[in-house]
């Protein structure tokens, strides 16, 4: 866990926390998060993810199994050091109200030492990245931003002393839908440029299908029913839980995050008149061009040149 490293792999080898009136919220969970991957952890209520997220930040102390970032042992460091190398999002920020914006995304770096300017020129740089103007909000009270900014701040200053691991426990649930669909496009953007280890705790399946490379899902007792892709969730539920929990309409879902590949395409033969999709858009894009045209397949191409058909019935299979 160097200073100037991006990211950090997080391991969790046979962890498990029982609370002591002898909750057992975590039993033996085994989870490899790679290096600069957006992990989110999805379950019932009460299945333990918040408690998974805390022991990785310390918060919360495992009762048993090993914890690494990049191979070191957490339970090895001292926690508050730990806790400066890791970004941590809650619902509501928890932004301190007596101070300004600015001197809130300072606030590990002011801890760490940096010298005023620095810590200053940081905060700025951080709040232009979250998309707020630093000369029009970086003076301001969080009472005075509106509930989407004030959990942009807590994302900027999660991000301020350049952490290799982040976590993020319903970051976004506080605010309106529309809102937080903007905000999770932002966050999607941020995410592209920065390259964290993100785990995202989320109680929203649409919300973990549109953020997470892999999505955990979680049962009682924090056991893992699977992790995997979007797509590969969706398209193939390892077990009864998680096909339940994904829901009926997964099939729908999984179209937005399938992408047309070659695998799934015919020869084209006759495919005049056909509305074309270009491949590497996704299958939901395909299915709204067959209905926009009312036909039952499309003419994908690649670089402008036809590579195949797609019909109908491999949107569903
Ligand atoms: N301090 C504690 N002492 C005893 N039991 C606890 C404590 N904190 C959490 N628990 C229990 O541990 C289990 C897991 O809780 P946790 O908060 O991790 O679940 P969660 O999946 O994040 O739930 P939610 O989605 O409702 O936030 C629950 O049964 C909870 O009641």
């Amino acid at each position: 866990m160097d200073g100037g490293q991006k990211a950090a792999t997080i391991t969790l080898d046979q962890v498990s926390k029982t609370f002591d009136d002898g909750t057992k919220a975590v039993r033996a969970l085994d989870l490899e998060i790679g290096a600069g991957e957006l992990a989110v952890l999805i379950g019932p209520s009460g299945c333990g993810k918040s408690t998974v997220l805390r022991m990785i930040n310390r918060l919360i102390e495992p009762t048993g199994g090993r914890l690494l970032i990049d191979g070191e042992d957490v339970t090895k460091l001292d926690p508050v050091q730990l806790r400066r190398r890791i970004g941590y999002v809650i619902q509501n920020v928890g932004l301190f109200p007596h101070q300004t914006i600015r001197t809130n995304v300072g606030t590990v770096p002011t801890l760490l030492g940096w010298p005023k300017a620095r810590v200053r020129a940081r905060a700025d740089e951080l709040l232009e990245l979250v998309g707020l103007d630093p000369s029009v909000h970086g003076g301001r009270y969080p009472k005075e931003l509106s509930g989407g900014q004030r959990q942009r701040v807590g994302v900027a200053r999660a991000l301020a002393a350049d952490p290799v691991v982040l976590l993020m426990d319903e970051p976004f649930s506080a605010v309106d839908p529309i809102v937080r669909a903007r905000l999770q496009e932002e966050f999607l953007r941020l995410q592209a440029e920065v390259r964290k280890t993100i785990v995202l705790v989320t109680h929203d399946l649409d919300e973990a299908v549109r953020l997470g490379d892999r999505i955990a899902v979680l049962s009682e007792g924090g056991h893992l029913e699977q992790f995997a892709a979007p797509a590969a969730l969706l398209g193939e539920p390892a077990s009864d839980f998680v096909r339940e929990f994904v829901g009926t309409d997964r099939a729908i879902r999984r179209l937005s995050v399938t992408r047309i590949s070659a695998e799934m395409l015919e020869p084209a033969g006759a495919a005049d008149g056909l509305p074309d999709a270009d491949i590497g858009t996704t299958l939901y894009d395909a299915l709204a061009r067959m209905l926009d045209a009312g036909t039952d397949r499309v003419r994908i191409v690649s670089d402008g040149r036809e590579v195949g058909v797609l019909p109908r019935d491999r949107l569903f299979s």
